[in-house]
């Protein structure tokens, strides 16, 4: 359970947050299709009347039926609609006559309401694409292309909740139970929803990807690295008592203020019974204590996600789960009380995606399988039997007064409405000022201590705030953090001012802080400082000189993690509001994982301090509007396909112009580009940039070995990589096979900062993870 195993899902059974579990139907160790049943699990939910009758069958039929395949394209990405286009003219023509098993295949469509067409089902079992000859190449390219970063395997309803949350590139998001992170991915894409050829490639808004398994969040750093985003912070932190981050005040920058969120999303751990086609375990295991059990976290989160939200802000509630104990009496529950907020109603938005209503009924049950109608009944008739051990309480009922909720604006999505697993979404934000005719909760009701900003008579009171203009929202807003701030520094029982000075920066936590502390979130807590290096830093101005990257680059945003804050083997970028961020908070209170994203690496082995650092691969995107085009070098068709073949090719193995190019070139680390176009066959359907590492008679694509294989597949349509050296000279091998080692050691660097080499050697496991704990 979650409170239990900290992943907050059961494990082994089903639930999401916990361990990968097999999802095979083909000769499952575990489960086969005649013992998919459970008495328990069907008189539960007919109790609950979730469906009309006439569906129960239905129903059935699809949890007992793998899932199909889904995969989005990533959104964001410039190269989305072109990849979009060749799934269309190669994937989906290639596979119009596949035949497996003596039936014939129908090829993947469009996930009719995901947005741009981006999306797509393949009505073929994850497992079977994986092991049969006829999928093979498709496979092939769902592999290569998400290791690229360019696709992302994830199942269909999961793709959900951050549609209804409208990342735009400003907001402020933060996602409280993040990992392993597909949904984090998403929001991240909607935070770099520009074109970065043409704009700046760094939103000025951020993402706090938060989750409380320590390894999870680790493997949701390793998976975030296919988007880096500078705007990018990864928290390890019970989302239910989550601390305000502080930020200087906008009015008086020497004043600090809570960090409100614009869009926040709750994708808690649930019992997960709406993956009951992919987790086909928990036919065996479930019960219904799971989500009895999980309802008072869920709510917590929930209602602490209120406590963070910004005027006008959004919060998307989701779960896998069809059980209304972790859905609609969740919301009940949050709402109730904070009843300044409200369920919105999205019936408009996506309106291909079919859903039912939520709730407004359902009935509890206990460990004795006990339905109960009441609260009161339930009392009553578990008086004598110990009734706190059965863990019902009053919210998971319905509650009185219902119909004012407006719960059938929550959405429930069955199986076998489209095909999918089973999953709930609800849209909560504030009362807008003209509908609200409820009293302000108790806590705002409250004088507003001073927050040293202006003179207490002067500020508004929050009852009179709530029916006033947008801009009076703010106002409120700061009388409400100064409340908050005032409670959790009495909790942390700090000195009464403290609250308001801005601090120099982070301070490095003490060895025994160090510690974990009983009721810690797992794992140990030994992450290195964030060293913002100043912008005249000889580092800092050598690489922007050599890489020939322009000034409007944030340079002082540079950002190194080691013990000495000095530029080390990696300097990492993080935007305005990260660092601001980062600067005024404390690792004594945040376990900060993650801030920023790697942008350039120091080459081993180089000559000369001046040729150190080169531009890592995946960050090239981001430094690309900062490049001067002048010394962006032109490659050509001829000369991809030998930095693709081999390792480190001599200069003279190209042709020319790329030839004496080459071999003019200085050396050390250099962006090339591949113009789009199409020849013999041969398809780039956008301008190609990569980073080349120059030596000096050879020159190597910068790129690992998983992305050369994507990229030769791409182009080339199969992969022509190879990785032995080519004939050369003693010398120029030795040179050549140090830029090799380099590329390796990379790898290897790369996988240790996932902090999950297991799920990192194996592409195919790292995917399958990321299904299977996903919704
Ligand atoms: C359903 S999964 C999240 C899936 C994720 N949103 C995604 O799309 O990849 C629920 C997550 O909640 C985390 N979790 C459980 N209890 C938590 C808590 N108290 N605070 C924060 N995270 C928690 C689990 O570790 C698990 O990773």
């Amino acid at each position: 359970m979650g409170r239990n195993n900290k992943r907050g899902g059961k494990r082994g059974g089903g639930g999401r947050g916990g361990k990968p579990r097999d999802d095979t139907y083909r000769n499952d160790p575990i489960v086969n299709k005649a013992e998919m049943v459970n008495e328990r699990f069907f008189n539960y939910y007919k109790a609950q009347n979730i469906i009309p009758e006439n569906e129960w069958d239905d129903m059935l039929d699809k949890l007992r039926t793998p899932l199909p395949t889904t995969f989005r394209v990533a959104g964001s990405r410039v190269t989305a609609q072109s990849l979009n286009a060749s799934i269309r003219d190669v994937h989906v023509k290639n596979l119009a006559n596949v035949v497996f098993e003596d039936q014939p295949v129908e090829p993947p469509v469009q996930i009719p309401w995901y947005p741009d067409g981006l999306a797509w089902q393949f009505n073929v079992p994850k497992k079977v694409v994986r092991k049969s000859p006829e999928f093979k190449e498709f496979h092939s390219f769902l592999v290569f292309e998400t290791e690229g970063g360019n696709i992302s395997r994830q199942e269909a309803v999961s793709m959900l909740p951050p549609l209804f949350l409208d990342v735009e590139p400003h907001h402020k998001v933060i996602d409280m139970c993040a990992a392993p992170g597909s949904k984090t991915a998403q929001i991240l894409e909607a935070l770099h929803a520009h074109d970065t050829r043409t704009s700046t490639s760094i939103p000025s808004g951020m993402l706090i990807a938060n989750d409380n398994d320590h390894k999870r969040v680790h493997l949701l750093i390793h998976q975030s690295a296919r988007l880096p985003s500078p705007a990018l912070m990864v928290t390890n932190l019970d989302a239910s008592i989550y601390p305000h981050m502080k930020v200087p005040s906008p009015k008086n920058p020497n004043r600090l203020r809570p960090l409100l969120f614009d869009r926040i999303l709750c994708d808690v751990p649930c019992s997960g019974d709406g993956t009951l086609r992919k987790n086909v375990g928990i036919w065996k295991t479930w019960q219904p204590m799971e989500a009895n059990g999980l309802h008072s976290l869920q709510t917590r989160i929930l209602t602490r996600a209120m406590k963070m939200l910004a005027p006008n802000g959004r919060i998307v509630y989701s779960t896998c789960s069809l059980n209304p104990v972790e859905n609609e009496a969740v919301v009940a529950a949050a709402l109730q009380s904070n009843p300044e907020f409200e369920l919105v109603d999205v019936a408009h938005r996506f309106p291909e995606l079919i859903r039912r209503p939520g709730m407004t009924s359902w009935k509890p049950i206990d460990k004795s399988l006990t339905v109960y109608e009441t609260y009161e009944q339930f009392v009553e008739q578990t008086q004598e039997q110990h009734a706190f051990k059965a863990k019902l309480t009053r919210t998971h009922f319905p509650p009185d007064d219902v119909e004012s909720y407006n719960l059938p604006r929550c959405m429930r999505i069955y199986p076998h409405l489209q095909d999918t697993g089973g999953f709930f979404v609800a849209v909560i934000e504030r009362r807008r000022a003209s509908e609200s005719n409820t009293e302000p909760p108790k806590d705002l009701k409250r004088e507003a201590p001073t927050d040293g900003e202006e003179p207490e008579t002067k500020k508004p009171r929050l009852e009179e705030t709530v029916v006033k203009a947008e801009e009076e929202e703010e106002a409120e807003i700061e009388l409400d953090d100064a409340i908050e701030v005032e409670e959790e520094l009495k909790a942390e029982d700090a000195p009464a001012d403290a609250e308001v000075k801005v601090e120099a920066g982070p301070k490095p936590p003490s060895k025994q802080q160090q510690q974990p502390k009983k009721g810690d979130p797992g794992g140990s807590f030994k992450e290195n400082p964030y060293t913002f290096l100043k912008p005249d830093d000889p580092t800092v101005v050598t690489c922007l000189e050599r890489l020939h990257i322009n000034s409007n680059f944030p340079s002082s945003n540079f950002l190194v993690r080691n013990p000495e804050g000095e530029a080390a083997r990696a300097l990492y970028v993080a935007n305005d509001l990260v660092k601001t961020v980062v600067q005024h908070n404390d690792y004594n209170r945040i376990r900060l994982t993650f801030a920023g994203t790697k942008v350039l690496v120091k080459h081993e082995g180089a000559r000369g301090v001046d040729a150190q650092y080169r531009v890592l691969a995946e960050a090239v995107p981001l430094v690309l509007p900062y490049l001067d085009r002048a010394f962006v070098l032109e490659g050509d068709f001829e000369s991809l396909r030998i930095f693709t073949e081999g390792l480190y090719p001599l200069c003279d193995a190209f042709p020319e112009p790329f030839k004496s190019t080459g071999t003019a070139l200085a050396p050390g680390g250099h962006v090339i580009k591949f113009p789009q176009g199409r020849v013999e066959g041969v398809v780039l359907p956008d301008d190609l940039y990569l980073p080349i590492w120059k030596n000096n008679t050879s020159l190597t694509l910068m790129i690992d070995k998983k992305a050369k294989s994507a990229l030769s597949m791409r182009v080339f349509g199969k992969d022509i990589t190879s990785h032995k050296a080519p004939p050369v000279g003693k010398a120029a091998a030795a040179e050549a096979a140090k830029t090799a080692t380099v590329l390796v050691a990379e790898d290897m660097e790369q996988q240790e900062e996932g902090g999950d080499a297991d799920a990192v050697d194996d592409v195919e496991m790292v995917e399958d993870g990321v299904e299977d704990q996903d919704a």
